[in-house]
């Protein structure tokens, strides 16, 4: 009973990893899934791709080390996409509505322009943006034929992906969410910690429909001993971001994480403050341990190693996305190439669906080096907004060190670049796995095998620390250029 198993379900795949007595990650699976796109800006999942990927990974693991030496299980999650399922045959009535999906942008328009947003904002910290499950889940009822009737009936359920894991994994027995997964739902009083009754009869929610909302370290039930042999209780549960929050040890006020996949969240924990953002982040929750509840600041950037990915694929200037780093050091530094990522529009803190992506700066001497080095720069240059946003946001903020993790954080030339256009020191860790650790952790300290926040703090140890050396000068032409590009692409936004 030493091991611990971590079930990261993502965007593109599903991971298992197991962790032994001292937090190492010893074993680990992987399987990528389909991305359905059925019309423009549409993003669906296959609910039993996710299934079958979680439990093809998750039994590979366990059986590699054998099921007995498993105390307990954690998951963490792709956040707010969102599925329906029935309570009694547990079939979901649809295919998952993934977190990018931007379908129900017009609802939100219509929401915004009704007045809603400030009482929305005041009760779940976030802005009405089609990124969150509230309008996901109205658009479920509303297009499922019959879909409203058996909600209200209390015969369907629905869930973000952890809930919908917990529900199978327990065989149907537990029907259940933590705070933060809640938290990004639109529907969840972050203050209150409670369903907001008033924001789901707006929606048109009825509330048989939501889970139970839990702790991040409790008990989630134990999973059907048909599954693995024996059965594993599930003690953690967080989403993917907040799990790489806790893996970072970002456990004091100030303390900030900044995660580059796809896309780009920073996390500034904001301690018992809900810091109402006069800047266009999010509050959200960060964990909630033992009933206590500790916030975070958020931006969220939709696109960040994406633009290396198009670069890749859809440009084709480089094989592979390590090559990015390599070609940013030959790129000419009189040239000033900015590239502004607004593939699926701009998060924060500007949070425009309509803005699309601009190459400024072009030049007959503009080659695939300079356009290698913009993309990559693009990460530090939105990076640095949001820090600007946090700033000003809340007087607790203090220039701490950024932790760094995420496929992206591997390039040596971005996290550099990072350190300096934003004048911070950037430690990377020597785990990198931190969304699967923090969630490894937060299972294995429920069952009393890791230690309490304060011994798992003191095991975060840097790899790499990244110091800023870029005189101010520099830095702020460099700022100044990128609000430039910036203040272009919003102007340009399609009607
Ligand atoms: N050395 C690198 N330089 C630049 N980008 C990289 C590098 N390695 C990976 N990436 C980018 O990081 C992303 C993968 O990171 P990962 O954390 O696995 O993402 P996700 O969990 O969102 O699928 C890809 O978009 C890829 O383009
Ligand atoms: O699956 P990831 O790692 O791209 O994370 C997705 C975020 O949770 C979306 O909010």
């Amino acid at each position: 009973m030493k091991h611990i198993l971590a079930i990261d379900q993502g965007t593109t795949s599903s991971r298992a990893i197991a962790f032994d007595a001292a937090m190492r990650p010893v074993a680990s699976a992987q399987r990528e899934f389909a991305q359905h796109f059925p019309a423009s800006g549409q993003v669906e999942h296959d609910p039993a791709d996710i299934w079958d990927s979680v439990l093809a990974t998750a039994r590979e693991v366990v059986e590699g080390i054998g099921s007995e030496q498993f105390a307990a299980i954690g998951i963490t999650n792709q956040r707010e996409t969102t599925l329906i399922w029935d309570r009694a045959t547990g079939a979901p009535i649809h295919n998952a509505i993934v977190w990018q999906d931007r379908r129900t942008a017009p609802l939100c328009a219509k929401l915004r322009e009704a007045g809603h947003e400030p009482m929305i904002t005041a009760r779940t910290g976030l802005l009405i943006d089609p990124y969150f499950s509230a309008t996901k889940v109205k658009w479920l009822l509303d297009n499922v034929e019959g879909a409203r009737a058996r909600a209200e009936a209390g015969e369907l359920a629905f869930g973000t992906i952890d809930s919908f894991l917990i529900w199978k994994l327990t065989g149907g027995r537990v029907h259940a969410t933590d705070a933060t997964n809640a938290a990004r739902t639109m529907l969840y009083d972050i203050g209150k910690g409670q369903w907001d009754a008033d924001i789901c009869a707006l929606m048109g929610v009825p509330m048989a429909l939501l889970p139970e909302v839990r702790d991040c370290a409790d008990d989630f039930g134990s999973t059907d001993p048909a599954l693995f042999g024996s059965e594993l209780p599930i003690y953690g549960v967080a989403g993917d971001q907040q799990a790489a929050t806790i893996g970072q040890a970002c456990f004091q006020p100030g303390m900030m994480k900044s995660t580059y996949g796809t896309g780009c969240f920073a996390l500034l924990n904001t301690g018992d403050d809900m810091v109402a953002s006069k800047n266009r982040l999010l509050t959200t929750i960060a964990y909630r341990l033992d009933g206590r509840t500790t916030y975070a600041l958020e931006g969220s950037i939709f696109i960040a190693g994406a633009a290396v990915q198009w670069l890749r694929d859809g440009l084709g200037i480089l094989n592979e996305a390590q090559d990015a780093g390599r070609m940013a050091r030959r790129a000419d530094p009189q040239q000033e190439v900015y590239l502004v990522p607004a593939f699926t529009g701009l998060g924060a803190p500007h949070w425009d669906s309509e803005s699309r992506g601009a190459l400024y700066g072009l030049t007959r001497g503009t080659g695939p080096n300079e356009i290698a080095r913009a993309a990559l720069e693009a990460v530090g240059f939105q990076t640095a907004d949001l820090i600007a946003a946090m700033r000003a946001d809340w007087p607790g903020y203090t220039d701490a060190p950024l932790r760094v993790d995420g496929g992206m954080s591997a390039s040596g030339y971005t996290m550099q670049f990072l350190a300096d256009i934003t004048g911070l020191q950037v430690d990377r860790p020597a785990v990198l796995e931190t969304t699967a650790l923090g969630v490894a952790w937060l299972a294995g300290m429920r069952a009393g095998l890791y230690p309490d926040q304060a011994g798992f703090a003191e095991t975060w140890a840097a790899d790499t620390r990244f110091r800023p050396n870029m005189g101010a000068h520099d830095q702020s032409a460099k700022l100044a250029g990128w609000s430039d590009a910036v203040r272009r692409t919003l102007s340009q936004r399609r009607a």
